[in-house]
C-alpha cells in the first residue's frame, strides 16, 4: 500500500496553503514591518524603499518577492500597502489569462493604490506584454475590434505600485524581471525566527506556550512560518483534549508524533522514501523510478513532493548515477551506513550490497 494514501497537498507539512490557513491566516498576519519576524535583508531595504517613497509623497518602485511557498510574500505585500497607507488589490497570474482581464484590473487602479500579484510567472503573455508599458509609463493600449479593424486605444493609468511575488524568479523574462526596482528574496526561516512566529501566533490564539515548547514545534517547521501555524494548531488540539492546554515541549513531540512529523520535520513520505534507499539500497545510488516504486508512489510525487526538502535538509542528494543518502540520513534514521567495499568489516556492506538497485539516473 501506498504510505500516503491522500493527496500528497494535503500533508501537515505542505508549504501550499490549506482552506483551513486561508480561514486563520488573516488573524495571525503580522500588519507592519515592526512585527514581521525575519528577513532582515528584505526587511531592511525594503523598509528605505518605503520611508524614501513616503518622504517623496510618489508610489515606490514596484516590488518583486521571490522564494518558496508559505514565507510570507502575500503577508509582506499587505504590509506595504498599510505602511504607505494606500488600499491594495490581490490577484494572481493564472487568474489574468487575457489581456482584458488585466486591462480591467489596471484601469480601476486608485492613485497610489498597491497591486499584488501573485504566481506573476504564470501569467499570460499577451496579459504579460500589456504589463510591462503599464509598469514602465502607467498606459495600456486596449485593443478595440478584431482584425484589420482593430485600434489600439490608449489609456493612462494613475501611478501605482505593483508587487509581484513568484516561486519561480528564474522562471520570468528579463523584461519584467528588470521593470521591478527592488527585488527581495525570501529565505526560509532560522529555528529561533521560527520559534518568535510560533509565540506570537501562540498569544493570538489565546493558547499559553512556554519557550521550549515553541522551540519543539519551530524544529518540526521546516522553516515556513505557514507550516509552523498549521503544526501550533494541531497541537494545540492535542494539548486541549489530552492535557490542560498547556503546550510543553512533551506534549509538543506527543502531538506531532502523532501526526507523524519527526523531529526534523520530516512526514510519514519522506521518510518511507529514505527508508527505502537506506533499507532496500543501501543508500544507492539508485533510479528515481525504482525508488518511487519501491515506496508504492509515483516518480512525481517523489521528485516533486519528498525529494527537495530531503534534499534541502542534506539527507538525499541527486546525482547522475541516481539518488544517493548521505550521512545524515542514515543517522537520521539510526542506521548504521554500510562500510566501502575493500575496506575493513565489509560483513555488513556485502549483506546489504545485494539488495543495491539498478544505477541509472532514472
Ligand atoms: N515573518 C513572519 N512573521 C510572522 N508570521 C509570518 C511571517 N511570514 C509569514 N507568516 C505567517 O505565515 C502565513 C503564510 O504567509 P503568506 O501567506 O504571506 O505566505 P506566502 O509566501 O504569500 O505564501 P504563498 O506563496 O503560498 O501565497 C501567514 O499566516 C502569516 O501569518
Amino acid at each position: 500500500m501506498s504510505p500516503y494514501e491522500s493527496d500528497p497537498a494535503d500533508r501537515i507539512v505542505t508549504a501550499a496553503a490549506d482552506g483551513e490557513d486561508q480561514a486563520v491566516e488573516a488573524a495571525l498576519r503580522p500588519k507592519l514591518l515592526d512585527e514581521f519576524i525575519g528577513q532582515e535583508r528584505v526587511r531592511e531595504q525594503l523598509s528605505l524603499v518605503l520611508q524614501a517613497a513616503r518622504k517623496r509623497g510618489t508610489a515606490p518602485d514596484h516590488v518583486l518577492l521571490s522564494g518558496p511557498p508559505g514565507l510570507g510574500k502575500t503577508t509582506l505585500s499587505m504590509i506595504i500597502a498599510a505602511e504607505l497607507n494606500a488600499p491594495i488589490r490581490i490577484t494572481s497570474g493564472p487568474a489574468i489569462q487575457h489581456a482584458g482581464d488585466l486591462a480591467a484590473i489596471l484601469s480601476s487602479l486608485t492613485e497610489g493604490e498597491v497591486l499584488f500579484l501573485d504566481e506573476i510567472h504564470r501569467m499570460s503573455r499577451p496579459a504579460e506584454e500589456m504589463l510591462y508599458m503599464a509598469m514602465e509609463d502607467f498606459r495600456v493600449d486596449v485593443i478595440v475590434g478584431k482584425g484589420p479593424g482593430a485600434t489600439a486605444i490608449p489609456l493612462e493609468l494613475p501611478p501605482f505600485t505593483l508587487v509581484g511575488a513568484t516561486t519561480r524568479a528564474g522562471l520570468l523574462p528579463p523584461p519584467l524581471r528588470d521593470r521591478f526596482g527592488f527585488t527581495g528574496h525570501m529565505e526560509f526561516y532560522a529555528p529561533a525566527e521560527l520559534q518568535r512566529v510560533v509565540h506570537r501566533s501562540a498569544d493570538l490564539l489565546d493558547v499559553e506556550i512556554d519557550p521550549a515548547g515553541a522551540a519543539e514545534i519551530a524544529g518540526r517547521s521546516r522553516g515556513t512560518p505557514r507550516i509552523a501555524n498549521r503544526l501550533l494548531r494541531r497541537v494545540r488540539d492535542y494539548a486541549q483534549v489530552k492535557h490542560d492546554g498547556v503546550v510543553t515541549p512533551e506534549i509538543a513531540a506527543q502531538a506531532l508524533d502523532v501526526y507523524e512529523v519527526d523531529a526534523r520535520g520530516l512526514d510519514r513520505l519522506d521518510r518511507a522514501v529514505l527508508e527505502a534507499l537506506l533499507k532496500l539500497f543501501g543508500g544507492g545510488p539508485v533510479g528515481l523510478s525504482t525508488l518511487a516504486v519501491a515506496v508504492g508512489e509515483e516518480s512525481e510525487t517523489v521528485e516533486e513532493v519528498a525529494e527537495p526538502f530531503l534534499v534541502r535538509e542534506g539527507l538525499l542528494a541527486r546525482t547522475p548515477r541516481g539518488r544517493i543518502a548521505t550521512a545524515a540520513a542514515w543517522h537520521h534514521l539510526g542506521l548504521t551506513p554500510p562500510v566501502p567495499s575493500g575496506q575493513p568489516g565489509r560483513g555488513t556492506a556485502s549483506a546489504q550490497g545485494e539488495l543495491w538497485g539498478p544505477t541509472g539516473g532514472r
